[in-house]
C-alpha cells in the first residue's frame, strides 16, 4: 500500500471488531459504499458498518506505483478522470465537489482531440495526432466525420428516447444513417467515439448511452473532463472524505462477504473469515460483475426480475497498459490513434510524459477494451507476450522505438471483486431492467452502485449519487416504517 493513501486514509487502516448487531450494513467501500456511509450519518444514523474485503477505501478507484527505481509514478489503473464538471450556475458533478474539496490534483483534457496543459505561461493545446500500420498517416478528416456520426448517433437516440421508441444499437443506429465504417482507419476513428468510453463494440453499446453526463440541457453538468495526476492516488478523495466523519468501530476490512441470507426481518451476512453479522438492513454495492457470478450467494436466491436485470448489464473490460522508457521519443499531443488492420489491437495511445502531467517520466500507456482486452486477460499476466504485442505496433508507429524499461497492465475481469471493469447498456437493457437494478428486495435488501445509476451508469457520480439515493431511502425507512419498500 502506498505511504500516500495511508495519509488520505487516516486512522481508518485498523479494521475494527465485528459488530453483533446494527442497523444498517454498508457491503462494499467504493465511491456508493463509502457516500451510503456519509449519507446515514448526515441524517443522524451512525449504528452502520461498512464490510470490505480490501484493506482500503475506493473499490475501482486504485492506484499503482509504477517504473523503474528512481523514476516512479502512482498511476491509476482504475478511473482516471472526472468527467463533467459544472456549466454555469447549473448541477456540479458532486465528484469534481469532491476533488476540489480535498485538493485534487487535475489537469484538463479534451479526449476527443487533444489535451491542453495549463503552465505558467498560458493554456497550451496540442492536436491528436494519427497512424496506421504502415506509419504515421493523416486521417483527421476522416476522425472529424466519425465525430460527426457519433453526435447525430447521439441526438438520434434522444428523439428516440423522447418518442418511446425502443433503443438502438450503435450498429444499428449507424446503419440508419447511412455510416458504415469500413477501413481499418475509418473503425480506428469508430474505436475513438464508441468502444473507447463504453469499453465495448459497437453492436453492442446502446445509443442512448452518452445522454446525460456531458450534456448539462440534458440534466448533466458539462463536457470538460478532468485528468487526476494526483500522487496521493485519485481513491484519496473517498478515503479523505470517509476519514471526516467515520470511526474505527464502522469500518471491517479485509473481510469478503460470502453469504447474503435475507428474510422479511433483517439480513444476516457470513464472510469467509467466519464473521456472522447481522441487520435490520444491508446495503449491496458490489459491482454488476460480482453480482453475476457465484463470488456472493444470496439465500434465497434472488428473485427473477433482480437475476434477470444483474444478468441483462453487460460488464466489459478496459484495461490500460502502461510503458516506460528510457525517454520520451513520441508525439507531444495528450493522444495518439492508430489504426491496425485488426479492430481494436493496441489503438489508443496516450503520453503522460508531459508538461503539466509527469514530464520526463518516459510513460505512455494504451488502451484497449472489450474483446481484446478479454484476450489480454486470457494471456494471463504473460507480460512477455503482451510487450512483443505492443512494441509491434509501437514500432509500425515509430520504427526506432527501444524496448521499455518497465510495462505493466491491471486484470479487471479476472478480479473476483470487480468481474470487469464497469457497466455499459447493451441494446437489450431496457429501461425497466434499470430500474429493477436499483429495487430493494424484501424490504431489507437494498442496492446501489454505478450500475444501478440510470442516468450516469458506469461512472463514478453514478456511483456517488446511488449511494447517497440508497442511504436517504434507507434512511427515512429507519425512521418511518410507512416509507420502507414493501417486504415482499
Ligand atoms: C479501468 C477503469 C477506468 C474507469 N474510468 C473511469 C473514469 O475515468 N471516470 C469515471 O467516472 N469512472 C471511471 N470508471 C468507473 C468507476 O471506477 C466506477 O463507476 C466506480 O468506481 C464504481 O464505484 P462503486 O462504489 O459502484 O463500486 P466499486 O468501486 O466496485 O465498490 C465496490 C466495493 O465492494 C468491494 N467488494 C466486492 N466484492 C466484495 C465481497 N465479496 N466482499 C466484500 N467486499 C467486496 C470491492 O472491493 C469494492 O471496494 C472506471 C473504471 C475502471 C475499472
Amino acid at each position: 500500500q502506498d505511504a500516500n493513501t495511508t495519509a488520505c486514509q487516516s486512522n481508518l487502516t485498523m479494521a475494527g471488531a465485528a459488530p453483533n448487531n446494527t442497523k444498517v450494513l454498508i457491503l462494499g467501500g467504493g465511491m456508493a459504499g463509502v457516500i451510503a456511509a456519509r449519507t446515514l450519518h448526515e441524517q443522524g444514523i451512525d449504528d452502520f458498518v461498512i464490510v470490505e474485503a480490501k484493506h482500503v477505501f475506493g473499490g475501482r478507484m486504485a492506484q499503482t506505483t509504477f517504473g523503474v527505481n528512481g523514476s516512479q509514478y502512482v498511476l491509476e489503473k482504475g478511473p482516471n478522470w472526472v468527467h463533467g464538471t459544472q456549466t454555469g450556475s447549473g448541477p456540479a458533478n458532486p465528484v469534481w465537489l469532491l476533488a476540489q474539496k480535498h485538493n485534487l490534483s487535475m489537469v484538463q483534457s479534451d479526449l476527443f482531440s487533444n489535451i491542453c496543459v495549463f503552465d505558467v505561461y498560458a493554456i497550451r493545446c496540442f492536436h491528436l495526432p494519427f497512424f496506421d500500420y504502415n506509419g504515421p498517416n493523416d486521417y483527421s478528416a476522416t476522425f472529424n466525420a466519425s465525430l460527426t456520426a457519433f453526435n447525430n448517433a447521439i441526438v438520434l437516440a434522444g428523439e428516440r428516447w423522447q418518442q418511446n421508441k425502443t433503443d438502438l444499437d450503435l450498429r444499428s443506429a449507424y446503419n440508419y444513417m447511412g455510416v458504415a465504417p469500413k477501413t481499418p482507419q475509418e473503425q480506428a476513428c469508430e474505436y475513438y467515439q464508441i468502444d473507447y468510453d463504453a469499453s465495448q463494440t459497437s453492436t453492442l453499446a446502446a445509443a442512448w448511452n452518452y445522454n446525460y453526463t456531458f450534456v448539462p440541457e440534458a440534466g448533466g453538468f458539462s463536457d470538460v473532463d478532468m485528468l487526476c495526476v494526483d500522487q496521493r492516488g485519485f481513491a484519496c478523495i473517498v478515503q479523505a472524505e470517509a476519514a471526516t466523519f467515520l470511526n474505527t468501530s464502522q469500518v471491517l476490512f479485509n473481510q469478503i462477504v460470502k453469504t447474503i441470507q435475507y428474510n422479511q426481518n433483517g439480513v444476516t451476512v457470513q464472510t469467509t473469515d467466519g464473521y456472522n453479522l447481522t441487520a435490520d438492513h444491508a446495503l449491496v454495492t458490489f459491482s454488476a460483475g460480482v453480482l453475476q457470478n457465484t463470488d456472493v450467494v444470496f439465500d434465497p436466491v434472488l428473485p427473477d426480475w433482480k437475476r434477470e436485470a444483474i444478468s441483462s448489464i453487460e460488464m466489459p473490460v478496459y484495461t490500460k497498459i502502461f510503458l516506460q522508457f528510457e525517454k520520451k521519443f513520441w508525439f507531444d499531443t495528450g493522444v495518439g490513434l492508430y489504426a491496425d488492420q485488426q479492430r481494436g489491437r493496441y489503438p489508443i495511445w496516450e503520453s503522460l510524459d508531459l508538461p503539466g502531467l509527469f514530464n520526463g517520466s518516459g510513460i505512455i500507456f494504451v488502451t484497449v477494451t472489450g474483446d481484446y482486452a478479454n484476450y489480454l486477460e486470457q494471456l494471463n499476466k504473460n507480460i512477455t507476450q503482451v510487450q512483443l504485442e505492443v512494441m509491434e505496433v509501437l514500432r509500425r508507429m515509430y520504427p526506432d522505438a527501444p524496448d521499455p524499461i518497465d510495462i505493466w497492465l491491471p486484470m479487471w475481469g479476472r478480479d473476483p471483486l470487480f468481474r470487469g471493469s464497469y457497466s455499459n447498456w447493451g441494446a437489450s437493457f431496457v429501461p425497466e431492467h434499470a430500474y429493477n437494478l436499483s429495487v430493494p428486495v424484501n424490504g431489507h435488501l437494498w442496492f446501489a452502485g454505478e450500475a444501478t445509476s440510470v442516468k450516469y451508469f458506469g461512472f463514478l457520480h453514478g456511483a456517488y449519487l446511488e449511494g447517497q439515493n440508497a442511504a436517504n431511502n434507507i434512511a427515512a425507512c429507519i425512521k418511518n416504517p410507512q416509507r420502507c419498500p414493501p417486504t415482499t
